[in-house]
């Protein structure tokens, strides 16, 4: 990235990538070509509407039409919001830089960026009432979060030119994609989630071994937390078929890494949560070492093969006997590694 030829609105959009994004934001300004800029506004402008959502000082009926209308806003210059509490509230009250450079984006890439939120912003509005009830439901909220943005991400991919039209079409595995990382990210903010009295884990599954979801925080409760947790944990492992078959396909070498790189961390951090109760006392990450050396090692589809095998069998070793789902576990991590 050189920053000194950009113009002080773009320049500030990588100031705020760096700010809201630790150790994925190198990831971003290292892809090729338009690429770069266009992912870079792509991430803040979304990291803005995530912002909105999780935001519980808006009340409702002010954030249903703002998540509604919030794509509109990506054509008006002076349009900000400085009421914002979040701690990434800095993007909204920057907001006319970000939408600046949105608008001097090519019209191939704000046609997807602006579709992408359209849709995002009205499936939220939508789960502001609505409860994760079904396992149906569970898909849906993800699609809505993270599996459009993958679909938004896999046509900006095609639209660049650096990767063929099928990677912008498939949007089933652009969708699992986001579903993978989702619900890692679900499953492993049980706690946080609780405790700001949000529940994003399906009521299909946790009212299977409770009466209420909050009981998994209960010492006495930890033998079912630990099988509702397991359960949810082979349910995200579904979507590794997917996801390896999405990355098969992937020739350029700065796209495989953005991509490849948060897949790993899911997997990785699926294994450290797998029947582990400190999910239920605290956020289980994984060590910073470690993901270093997996961003430097996720470079390759065998290494990520092999890195998918890896934390697949960690899973299948720790499988307790007594677990209900123990058979489908086993089945599901044998079979995401034995297509590819
Ligand atoms: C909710 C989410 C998973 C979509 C968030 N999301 C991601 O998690 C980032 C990774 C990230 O932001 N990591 C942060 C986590 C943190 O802040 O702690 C880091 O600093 O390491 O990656 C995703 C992301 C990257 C590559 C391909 C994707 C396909 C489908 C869906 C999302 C995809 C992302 C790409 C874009 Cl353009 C926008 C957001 C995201």
């Amino acid at each position: 990235c050189d920053f000194s030829t950009m113009s002080p609105s773009l320049r500030e959009c990588y100031d705020l990538l760096n700010k809201t994004s630790r150790s994925f934001a190198a990831v971003i300004q290292a892809l090729d070509g338009d690429l770069r800029n266009a992912i870079c506004i792509f991430y803040l402008v979304l990291r803005a509407l995530d912002t909105v959502e999780d935001d519980m000082t808006i009340p409702k009926d002010i954030k249903v039409t703002m998540l509604k209308e919030f794509h509109k806003r990506l054509l008006d210059p002076e349009w900000k919001y400085m009421e914002s509490k979040d701690q990434h509230k800095i993007v909204l009250e920057r907001f006319p830089s970000i939408s600046k450079e949105f608008r001097a984006l090519e019209e191939i890439y704000r046609d997807v960026i602006s579709d992408i939120c359209a849709k995002m912003g009205e499936g939220m509005s939508i789960y502001l009432d609505k409860k994760v009830d079904s396992m149906e439901d569970w898909d849906e909220y993800c699609h809505y979060v993270a599996g459009l943005v993958g679909i938004g991400l896999c046509r900006l991919f095609s639209c660049s030119g650096l990767e063929d039209p099928i990677v912008g079409e498939d949007t089933a595995l652009a969708n699992s994609l986001g579903l993978f990382l989702q619900k890692t990210n679900i499953i492993r903010d049980y706690l946080e989630d609780w405790n700001d009295k949000r529940i994003f884990w399906p009521r299909a599954a946790w009212s299977k071994y409770a009466k209420d979801i909050g009981d998994f925080a209960q010492p006495e409760n930890r033998e079912k937390a630990l099988v509702c947790l397991n359960e949810l944990i082979t349910s995200a492992l579904e979507h590794i078929s997917s996801s390896l078959l999405f990355m098969s396909r992937l020739k350029n070498q700065s796209i495989f890494n953005f991509v490849a790189i948060p897949q790993v961390m899911a997997i990785a951090t699926l294994e450290r949560c797998y029947n582990n109760p400190k999910v239920f006392t605290g956020v289980v990450k994984i060590r910073k070492g470690e993901a270093v050396r997996m961003m430097l090692d996720a470079n390759n589809f065998e290494t990520v093969k092999a890195i998918m095998r890896h934390f697949t069998i960690e899973i299948v070793d720790r499988i307790p006997e007594a677990d209900p789902n123990s058979k489908r576990t086993r089945v599901l991590c044998h079979k995401a590694l034995q297509d590819t």
